[in-house]
């Protein structure tokens, strides 16, 4: 959540500065609004029935030049209220798509421009991500360590199909995602020229095994006609999921290598990436890798983006990941999209997205009994990356 100050916690002279231009933001014109910035009122401030900031109440109105106005005078982008939504939600509920915009245009500036001054990604911290893309806990859902030592429980859900939990109740993986996770094979196969019929079959890596849905469909999701992948590489890190794989028998299917850990265990260290690539044609690099964790946050992706260069195929390699990073609000997820693809452009990939529905008949019945919804768009946006043609 962006930072918040509730009523008491900044000095009087501000506090009715803040409500001042709370006030004014609603109405007043916007030589008056731009009165108040200059004389200090802080754009930041969140009033405490609604956790509304100016940035919400001047949303309503319409208006895109005021947005833009208090944006420059230090609104917060992403400023939660009470119910999760930013001041852009607000504007998508109004369908006001311009101001919609300016606040989505303003969270990519801002989110490129913390990133860029924090240098390089840190996967062991979090401190150079802006955007609070997952919850700031030290429970199994907000930190990665913590949650490869906690209790995982397979079950089946309500509505019939096997889920996996962690130990405070959250999803870590669904069997609804099946029809996502089938669009990702699909869309990383077909037309991939080592999957066709007659040819040695695709390199494959994917890092997450969860339900082992993903893995399941890269190795039958072709026709029988078409060769099953050659090299399938799967990294997996929990300890359970890892004995959930050799009850299963994964580890025995032919082509199948299973490599126990974290995957920063072994994509960051250059020595273990050369082992690792010996299973490629040349070495030259994986045909399709697809990343699909718990617990990891922006700044995990990042670092991952920022390895491709050395483990996917250059000519025909396909990468994609699950986008599921800020779902739980429309502003925040296409800001956090379209920062994933200015990063991956950084290294040299261009991306396009499909754009998939998920039923709201679907989303409803599979929340029954978990503790954290992770989902609550109408559609999932899909990225397929490759390297940029020279
Ligand atoms: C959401 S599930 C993956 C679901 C999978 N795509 C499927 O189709 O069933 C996430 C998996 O990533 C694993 N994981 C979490 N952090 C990891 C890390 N740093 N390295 C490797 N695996 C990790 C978890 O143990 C879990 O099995």
């Amino acid at each position: 959540m962006a930072d918040v100050a509730m009523e008491g916690t900044v000095p009087t002279e501000l506090t009715v500065l803040a409500h001042r231009l709370l006030i004014a933001a609603q109405s007043a014109s916007a030589g008056e609004i731009q009165q108040l910035v200059d004389a200090g009122a802080p754009a930041w401030y969140q009033d405490e029935p609604l956790g509304w900031s100016c940035l919400h109440y001047a949303a309503e109105r319409r208006e895109p030049s005021i947005l833009e106005m208090l944006l420059q005078g230090g609104a917060i982008w992403n400023a939660l209220d009470k119910w999760g939504r930013t001041a852009g939600e607000i504007c998508l509920s109004l369908g006001d798509q311009e101001g919609w915009q300016i606040i989505r245009n303003e969270g990519i500036r801002s989110e490129m421009l913390h990133h860029a001054l924090a240098g390089p990604s840190s996967p062991q911290s979090d401190s150079s991500t802006n955007i609070k893309l997952r919850a700031e806990d030290k429970t199994s859902a907000g930190d990665n360590l913590t949650f490869l030592k906690s209790q995982l429980t397979w079950d089946i859900g309500e509505d019939g199909k096997e889920r996996v939990l962690d130990a405070d109740g959250n999803g870590v993986m669904m069997g609804w995602e099946e029809p996502l996770m089938s669009e990702h094979v699909r869309l990383m196969t077909s037309d991939h020229p080592n999957a066709q019929p007659g040819a040695e079959g695709m390199t494959i890596m994917n890092v997450g095994f969860g339900l082992g849905i993903v893995d399941r469909l890269f190795q039958t999701a072709l026709s029988p006609s078409h060769p099953r992948p050659a090299n399938h590489t799967i990294i997996e890190a929990h300890p359970q999921v890892l004995q959930y794989i050799r009850d299963k028998g994964v580890d025995k299917l032919p082509g199948v290598r299973i490599l126990e850990g974290r995957w920063q265990d072994y994509l960051l260290d250059p020595e273990k990436i050369g082992e690792i690539l010996e299973c490629t044609p040349g070495g030259m690099g994986y045909d399709a890798i697809f990343v699909d964790t718990f617990a990891e946050g922006y700044e995990d992706l990042k670092a991952f983006f920022e390895v491709l260069p050395d483990i996917l195929e250059p000519e025909h390699g396909i990468f994609s990941f699950w986008n599921g990073l800020g779902a739980t609000n429309a502003t925040i997820y296409a800001v956090s999209s379209s920062l994933a693809e200015l990063h991956l452009e950084d290294v040299g990939l261009d991306t396009t997205w499909h754009d998939v529905l998920i039923p709201e008949s679907l989303r409803e019945q599979v929340w029954k009994g978990v503790r954290r919804r992770y989902w609550e768009l109408p559609g999932y946006r899909l990225p397929i990356a490759k390297m940029k043609l020279m």
